[in-house]
């Protein structure tokens, strides 16, 4: 049985910049009160570093993002994101903590279709004045310069955003999680519709642009091919309880 009671510090240099992303201890989460909790290992981050999540179908990965995300509450444990106790902020407060602080990167990337893609990767500007504070120098300014980074061709930027492929729409979804810099980024299995070129281009883009606005990743894949590409690892296992794996 792995322990999951013993502090993990997953800071790479804890002399330096030591300003805190996420910490969670004890945490565990209950769907279902007749069946055992999903529990988690103890976990610090610190702004910039990045985190790969692995583990099998049903072992609590999105479940964890989640309770990341403030969507839901752990039933035990404490869940600090930079420095917050998430749950002692209201489903309100919540809401607007998430965007202000966090970019999100789902499977099915979940853009608006009606909207053009520079409209997309600037929604969150629209829904954060903290954010849009941070988009440098404009958040238009600041969404062309992801969409050129991430390869996105300028003659899509106007037009519906459900006129790119599958693997451009990925690409949009994470323009729009890094724009206005939040600290965290949540990615749920995002690169999973991509083949294998696409998928190492996606994550060096990804982890490339959140390294230059210090953002911190968490990561979900099943793939342990990526793994090596982050700083940290942690491996779930389908019995309700988590190991570290490095
Ligand atoms: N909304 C929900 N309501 C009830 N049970 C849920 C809910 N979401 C997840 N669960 C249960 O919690 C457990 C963990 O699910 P979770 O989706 O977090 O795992 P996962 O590792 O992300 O799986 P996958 O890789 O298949 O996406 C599973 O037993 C699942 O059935």
């Amino acid at each position: 049985m792995p322990d999951t009671t013993s502090k993990t510090d997953l800071s790479a240099d804890s002399s330096a910049i030591p300003r805190q992303a996420l910490s969670i201890s004890n945490l565990a989460f209950c769907w279902d009160k007749t069946q055992p909790p999903l529990r988690y290992p103890d976990i610090t981050l610190h702004a910039g570093e990045h985190l790969f999540l692995r583990g099998p179908s049903g072992s609590g990965k999105s479940t964890l993002l989640s309770l990341l995300g403030g969507l839901i509450l752990p039933d035990t444990g404490k869940l600090s994101l930079l420095g917050t106790d998430l749950a002692r902020l209201s489903g309100g407060q919540r809401d607007r903590f998430r965007a202000d602080h966090m970019g999100v990167i789902f499977q099915q990337f979940n853009l608006v279709p009606y909207l053009t893609t520079l409209d997309n990767v600037m929604l969150p500007c629209r829904l954060s004045p903290k954010r849009r504070a941070r988009a440098l120098p404009t958040p238009e300014n600041e969404a062309e310069s992801l969409l050129t980074a991430l390869d996105i061709p300028q003659s899509h930027w106007h037009r519906r955003v459900t006129g790119l492929s599958v693997g451009q729409q990925q690409r949009v979804a994470a323009a729009r999680a890094l724009t206005g810099g939040p600290e965290l980024i949540l990615a749920d299995e995002p690169t999973s519709a991509l083949d294998s070129d696409n998928r190492d281009r996606f994550i060096e883009l990804l982890l490339g642009l959140a390294e230059k606005k210090q953002s911190s990743v968490i990561f979900v894949s099943h793939d342990q091919s990526l793994a090596e590409r982050f700083n940290h690892q942690i491996a779930l296992t389908a019995l309700d309880t988590l190991e570290r794996a490095q």
